[in-house]
């Protein structure tokens, strides 16, 4: 289905490793060079990258997709409250008919906005898997597993990631893989948390958790447990190169320690820390200490969207506002977290334009009133674009978007099913 060759003639490319241009040749999933030497002749499908900048497909690490539907529900609050109070009575009447819709939309929201692999928690995610199948992304995906305390629940949700691993665990070609997701520490039992480690070390998964979103969860953890969460999550063995912890926002300095020696791959979330004013991520020392630091939105309830441009700038902004310095976190180390660092914490073959990576591939208009003078490719695609510019996406060699028209889903289809499953929802 895939087999076929795409080559994109003379973009600039812009990645991890730099900036340079020249073509690019994917054959079936994968780039199957890159050179100034290609002639349109090599390949079945051509792109015309001239005026363009091709980047790897960006990657968000902290989604819950299917909280589309939850747009602009409950805004202005803490994270307590938000939970508390709003989301879950409302995640309540969920079922997999609303997740399925609300995680088709998102997938056209990332698409269009130039994400091509994202690392989602939420609920009924065989639904979940389905819409991601449909779309062409890549993902990894997890049952986001709550049991305060509960034996009985506890069990119930260990069942349910059990059966997500066994019906969609490399699922649509491998683009699918299967997590185990323990909420947090605040919400999941001690021995939720070591069943999970011991699932996790026994099947080679990934672990995606919240940890030290907010000071009351510090707090918190440290009355029941006395320790802080990252001290707690490492004792029970939850903390490894294959965990992925989303916020880590509250961390005392042997806690980035602690983070640093277990390889544990951080999730930075700035746009929902700002809103839900959980705080500031000490992102600049976590990079520096050799922390792998990645980017990620949260669900579209606490941002409240999806675009992973923004993401980048505000990332940038946030740690040079609040360490006074506005050498802090330039344009090229955001960039590298929104890629490379996502496709290392994803432990996904992708996140570079060289041969043999995996084929996820954006590509931006850069002939555009606020990308001129086109001049900084790093600068004006971190500072100045947005999602907006996405003009053609590439995911596992399979064009999703080409000059700004989906090339999979019906996106008026899909924004009519999110209309009306939002409105049962939320009334
Ligand atoms: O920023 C956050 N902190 C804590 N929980 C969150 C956040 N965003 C979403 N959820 C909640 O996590 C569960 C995922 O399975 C859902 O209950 C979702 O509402
Ligand atoms: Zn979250």
């Amino acid at each position: 289905m895939d087999n076929e060759s795409i080559l994109i003639t003379g973009p600039e490319i812009l990645d991890a490793g730099g900036i340079r241009r020249g073509s690019v040749l994917i054959e079936d999933n994968r780039i199957a060079d890159v050179s100034n030497t290609l002639s349109p002749g090599d390949a079945d499908t051509v792109i015309d990258g001239t005026g363009k900048l091709l980047i790897p497909g960006l990657v968000n690490t902290h989604t819950h997709l299917s909280m589309t539907l939850f747009r602009g529900i409950a805004d202005d609050l803490p994270l307590d409250r938000w939970l508390n109070d709003h989301i879950w009575p409302a995640e309540a009447r969920l079922n997999g008919d609303y997740c399925y819709a609300g995680a088709l939309l998102g997938c056209i929201e990332m698409i269009r906005s130039g994400t091509t692999s994202f690392n989602d928690m939420y609920f009924y995610m065989d639904h979940v898997a389905r819409a991601v199948e449909e779309a062409g992304l890549r993902c990894v995906i997890s049952h986001g597993m709550i049991d305060l305390g509960d034996t009985e629940k506890m069990t119930a949700e260990l069942r349910e990631s059990r059966r997500i691993i066994k019906e969609c665990h490399g699922m649509a070609d491998d683009r699918i893989r299967v997590a185990l997701g323990p909420h947090s520490p605040y919400t999941c039992s001690e021995e939720l948390l070591k069943e999970t480690a011991a699932l996790a070390d026994k099947n080679d998964l990934m672990i995606h958790i919240h940890v030290s979103e907010t000071e009351n969860e510090v707090s918190e953890v440290s009355r029941s447990h006395g320790m802080t969460p990252v001290e707690y999550l490492d004792e029970v063995g939850v903390l490894g190169p294959r965990t992925v912890a989303a916020h880590c926002v509250w961390l005392k300095d042997w806690e980035i320690d602690i983070l640093a020696e277990r390889d544990v791959k951080v999730s930075h979330n700035p746009s929902s820390n700002m809103k839900l004013a959980s705080g500031v991520s000490p992102v600049a020392r976590l990079l520096q200490r050799g922390v792998n630091v990645s980017l990620g939105t949260d669900g579209a309830a606490s941002n409240n969207n999806l675009d992973m441009f923004q993401e980048m700038k505000t990332a940038s902004l946030l740690q040079k506002v609040n360490l006074e310095d506005p050498t802090a976190l330039p344009a090229m180390d955001v960039f590298s977290m929104a890629t490379l660092n996502g496709a290392r914490a994803l432990g996904i073959d992708a996140g570079l334009i060289a041969p043999g990576k995996l084929a996820d591939i954006v590509i931006l208009n850069t002939r555009r009133p606020h990308l001129t003078p086109w001049r900084n490719p790093p600068s004006h695609t971190v500072y100045s674009a947005s999602g907006a510019d996405v003009d053609t996406v590439i995911c596992d060699g399979r064009i999703l978007l080409r000059d700004g028209e989906l090339e999979v889903l019906e996106e008026k289809y899909v924004m009519e099913l999110a209309e009306a499953a939002a409105a049962e929802l939320t009334g």
